[in-house]
């Protein structure tokens, strides 16, 4: 098959599809792997190190749309790229559908097939391939609120592990999964007074077990939310509905009854987000202002430490990347329903169940496509 990694052009998007490693790898199992120019410099890998690999470094991303079979990138793919899929050809990225209509009307218009990283399964009940960038993106919201706390910054001024004599901040955390956790990881370890909320009991036990010394859990009411976020210094949005639009758990009437110069982080953004007044930000703009209370809402947060980012999310790809290299998209997700959870569009249709109800769109079942 041949493979194709176009360089990253979301703004302040420095990851990359494939590790020089991932691309050796790909070559070793028979295939042919393009990699667009520059694809790797954000994330300290140069041309050379692909050249040495193996790979057929090309000049443009047309080049590379156009002789791929499968592309492999990190973003949802952008409007341009959208215009150079072509049916048939299989598109293996996150692509956060569901708050997203023209990126799921351009891809359903393309013919193309398009298997999203965020809903590929496994079976401990897990998104393999969202865990890694949830890793980085919990454990990078810690420092950016405590960096959007800072005076200068809109913050309210007070320092995430206070000092001795004044108490630290009040850290809430909503969504004790991977985000959660590594966001209230961090926090504690910074010295903030750290809850995390979650709907989930067995999430929770297990936080208590695992965490209970280094920060409290709450059961996920309108209530206990409204309660802390009051209280709250920081507040990070850590949920996930897998694959749907994010719930929305703070309302804009709740800001007012919030401390001025308070911050929320919503991680949870690259799905809508789970405050009413977040939207999407950029790592060049990051924070803005609303009631008197900060946010941070950049949808692409682990771009921000591009080479730790882009090792651990290859690790994560790389034997799905070859499944469907050696086998075929087809026999790769029939052989894998794990994989098949990750089908999102193909041929035309929507095959992602929560994403169609989100958009209002017709769904076709995923097992039925893989026949088409
Ligand atoms: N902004 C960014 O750069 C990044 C964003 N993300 C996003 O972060 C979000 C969280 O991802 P993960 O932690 O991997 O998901 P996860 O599935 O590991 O955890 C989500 C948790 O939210 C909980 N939850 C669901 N509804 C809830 C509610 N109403 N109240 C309290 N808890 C609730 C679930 O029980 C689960 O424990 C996702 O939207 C993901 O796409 C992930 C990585 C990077
Ligand atoms: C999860 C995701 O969308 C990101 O890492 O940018
Ligand atoms: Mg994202």
């Amino acid at each position: 098959m041949k493979i194709g990694c176009p360089t990253e052009i979301k703004p302040q998007e420095f990851r990359v599809g494939m590790t020089p490693d991932a691309a050796h790898e790909a070559i070793a199992h028979g295939h042919d792997v393009f990699i667009q120019t520059g694809a790797g410099a954000g994330a300290g890998y140069t041309d050379a190190d692909y050249a040495a690999a193996g790979a057929t470094l090309l000049e443009t991303a047309e080049e590379i749309f156009a002789t791929a079979d499968m592309i492999v990138k990190v973003k949802e793919p952008q409007a341009g790229e959208r215009k150079m899929l072509r049916e048939g050809q299989l598109l293996f990225t996150y692509l956060h559908l569901a708050p997203d209509p023209e990126q799921t009307r351009d891809l359903l218009a393309s013919g193309c097939t398009a298997i999203a990283y965020e809903t590929v399964t496994d079976s401990f009940g897990g998104l393999p391939l969202l865990a890694p960038m949830s890793e980085v993106a919990g454990r990078l919201a810690p420092q950016v609120g405590a960096w959007t706390l800072q005076k200068a910054n809109g913050g309210r001024g007070v320092l995430m592990g206070g000092v001795p004599g004044v108490p630290p901040a009040k850290v809430v955390v909503i969504g004790g999964g991977v985000v959660g956790t590594h966001a209230a990881r961090i926090a504690s370890g910074m010295g903030g007074d750290v809850t995390v909320l979650d709907r989930s009991l067995h999430r929770l036990k297990y936080l208590d077990d695992v965490f209970g010394r280094d920060f409290r859990t709450r059961y996920s009411t309108a209530a206990a939310t409204a309660e802390l976020v009051r209280e709250a210094d920081l507040v990070v949005g850590a949920v996930l509905v897998p694959g749907a639009a994010a719930p929305k758990l703070v309302s804009r009437a709740q800001l007012s009854e919030m401390k001025p110069g308070a911050v929320l982080v919503d991680v949870a953004i690259d799905q809508g987000g789970c405050f009413e007044t977040s939207k999407a930000t950029t790592h060049a703009d990051p924070i803005y202002e609303v009631d008197g209370v900060m946010h941070y809402c950049v949808a692409n947060m682990p771009g921000a430490v591009a080479r730790t980012s882009t090792q651990a999310l290859g690790n994560a790809t790389l034997p799905f990347l070859l499944a469907l290299a050696d086998k075929g998209w087809k026999q790769a997700c029939a052989d894998d329903p794990h994989l098949l959870n990750g089908l999102n569009v193909h041929a035309g249709q929507l095959t992602y169940y929560a994403v169609g109800k989100a958009l209002g769109i017709d769904v076709v079942s995923p097992a039925l496509a893989i026949k088409s």
